[in-house]
């Protein structure tokens, strides 16, 4: 869902005639190629929109097998709450690292052309792109939530709530996808589950990144965690439209501003993580109260990105035995957020 923090840059970008690709559960894509509705969109060109359908249609995965199975007995169920809409709740104790939930997507498209601004104002579009589907995948998607009200287009709003990430690797763009029961999992601002998207069995896959108890509701996060409480409430008011009063969010205001302080923290470094790039002054002892931070405040995916870097960290000071635990702690980590088939456990 993190995608969606585009949003504002995304909705600028003019790109009516750009082709949305959807597809059926069984792996049959269908690509469309929508001819502008207004004269002075024709400059986006079909050689452009059929180029980029062309690429969809011969990704390598329309050739493999099918996904392994979904759980036959699945560990949630979907409940109304008096609060969210639906929401995810675990029907038996689940262990860290379990796999809950695995599913295709229903609708895979470029990030930025499902929301381009051209495709919002008359649906034209998305009705278009959605009519290969069959009438049972439709419905799906119109019974999901849209939390836009009036203000967007019916298929648009709901793509805005419900789109998760669909990762291609080396892939020139981003991509997003509709996976009908993964997007029924409300957000909280200490999650515990985590959203993957497994390229090899094009699947959307959550997977508990701690104990969950019965009865306990499954949650995902939808916004940049390490930032403060009122940076988290305004970005997920802006694009999910809603106040977050998750628990995290609900402590008293001595612990919001403990917490708040830790986040910050942890989100300086994020942009030296992403760069690889080590502060002269940075520490062992720096990354392990970092990392005792993400765990006190339930950020297991940013755990297992601080562990990454700390490996860096301590094989640049020649730490080898720093390096070799953090390597090894981090190789956990991924296993528990995406599954044995983690990419990043090679
Ligand atoms: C992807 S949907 C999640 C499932 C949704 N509850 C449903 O009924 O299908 C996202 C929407 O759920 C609601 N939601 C998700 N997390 C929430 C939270 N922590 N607090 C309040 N509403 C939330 C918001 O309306 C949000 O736009």
């Amino acid at each position: 869902m993190l995608i969606l923090k585009h949003v504002g840059l995304i909705l600028r970008i003019r790109a009516l005639s750009r082709p949305i690709t959807v597809m059926a559960k069984h792996l049959k894509p269908r690509t469309f190629c929508i001819t502008p509705v207004r004269p002075e969109m024709q400059v986006s060109s079909s050689w452009t929109t059929c180029t980029i359908s062309k690429k969809i249609v011969r990704w390598e995965i329309w050739k493999q097998p099918p996904p392994p199975a979904a759980p036959a007995n699945p560990p949630y169920v979907l409940e109304q709450s008096s609060d969210k809409g639906i929401k995810m709740v675990a029907r038996r104790p689940i262990a860290m690292g379990e796999l809950i939930a695995l599913e295709r997507p229903l609708v895979v498209s470029r990030t930025d052309v499902a929301i381009a601004e051209d495709q919002s104002t008359t649906g034209i579009f998305y009705r278009a792109a959605l009519s290969g589907l069959s009438p049972a995948a439709r419905n799906t998607i119109k019974s999901l939530r849209n939390s836009f009200g009036p203000e967007q287009e019916p298929i648009l709003g709901t793509l805005l709530t419900n789109y998760q990430p669909v990762t291609i690797p080396d892939a020139d763009t981003e991509y997003s996808g509709l996976f009908p029961t993964l997007c029924r999992a409300n957000h909280a601002c200490s999650p515990n589950a985590n959203f993957f998207f497994n390229s090899r069995s094009f699947t959307g896959q959550f997977h508990a990144v701690r104990a969950i108890a019965t009865g306990e509701e499954i949650t995902a996060l939808y916004c940049e965690l390490a930032a403060s409480r009122q940076e988290r409430r305004a970005e997920l008011q802006e694009h999910y439209k809603f106040l977050c009063e998750c628990p995290t969010c609900s402590l008293p205001a001595d612990l919001v501003a403990q917490s708040d302080s830790r986040r910050r923290a942890i989100g300086k470094l994020i942009p030296m993580m992403h760069a690889g790039a080590y502060a002269d002054d940075l520490t062992v002892a720096r990354i392990e109260e970092l990392l005792g931070w993400a765990t006190d405040e339930g950020l297991y995916a940013l755990y297992a990105e601080i562990l990454v870097y700390g490996f860096g960290l301590a094989t640049k000071l020649g730490a080898s035995n720093q390096a070799r635990k953090w390597s090894q702690l981090a190789a956990t980590a991924f296993k528990v957020l995406d599954g044995a088939d983690s990419p990043r456990l090679n």
